[in-house]
């Protein structure tokens, strides 16, 4: 049997009086991509979140390799790869800037850091562009760059926000086959949300609709006509 890489149950988290999540449950496959649907304000990003440790106070069990995620798990939390709110220092390199990440987060010798850094930015194809500074970066390479980040600690879970938004349909492209590689090579389970049902459709293994707090679909055949149109009433 497959071993689940990320098990989440019952989770709920509300802001205030206003309940976001209202028992979600979903499970994770190491080398499958999982897309997450939803309209706007659904609550896929607060899920996100909730699982990268960057909001608190939510109820339920996300379990992570069988064991229980608590935010304080560096160790644990480094295997988890994330594009969510990411931000760069413009005027660094792009190096300087993944340098500067891995130093906050690792007691690595340098030499090892530095062989890290390298292959995350062969990975994603922008060694040529390592010693250039981050704000002469197209948006894609921004985007390219990020996952790098992201890769770097070698995680076996990669948790993307609308990883799509604002590329060009070559940069989508760079990116669908990059994580498909990241499958394929790695073993990753990558969970991602998207508005754009073309790259959902075609780059998944599962689909899932978040809508009103809950899952309310899981498509793992995907053998159904009229696909998106059929998405999107479930979004409703
Ligand atoms: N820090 C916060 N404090 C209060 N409310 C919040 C906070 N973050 C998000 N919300 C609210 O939670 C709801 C879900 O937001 P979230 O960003 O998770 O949705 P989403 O599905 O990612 O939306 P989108 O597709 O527009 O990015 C929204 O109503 C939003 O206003």
């Amino acid at each position: 049997m497959t071993r689940t890489i990320l098990e989440i149950r019952d989770l709920r988290k509300s802001y205030g009086r206003n309940n976001i999540l209202n028992g979600i449950d979903l499970q994770l496959l190491p080398g499958k991509i999982t897309g997450l649907l939803g309209r706007n304000g659904a609550g896929k990003t607060t899920l996100m979140k909730c699982v990268l440790g960057l909001t608190a106070n939510y109820h339920g069990k996300v379990v992570f390799n069988g064991k229980n995620l608590s935010t304080t798990d560096t160790q644990t939390r480094m295997k988890i790869g994330s594009l969510v709110d990411v931000q760069f220092y413009e005027d660094l390199t792009a190096y300087d800037n993944l340098m500067l990440s891995i130093r906050l987060i690792d007691s690595l010798p340098k030499k090892e850091r530095k062989r890290l850094i390298q292959e995350s930015l062969e990975f994603v194809e922008l060694s040529n562009a390592a010693k250039k500074k981050v704000k002469n970066f197209s948006f894609g390479m921004k985007q390219r760059l990020a996952l790098a980040l992201s890769l770097i600690t070698k995680p076996e879970l990669l948790i993307l926000d609308e990883p799509f938004v604002g590329l060009d349909p070559i940069g989508v492209e760079e990116v669908k086959d990059l994580l498909r590689k990241l499958c394929r090579e790695r073993g990753t389970a990558i969970l991602f949300s998207s508005h754009q049902m073309q790259e959902v459709c075609d780059l998944t293994d599962n689909i899932l609709v978040l809508s009103k707090g809950v899952i309310s679909y899981s498509d793992q055949n995907r053998h159904f006509e009229n696909q998106q149109a059929q998405l999107i009433e479930l979004m409703k």
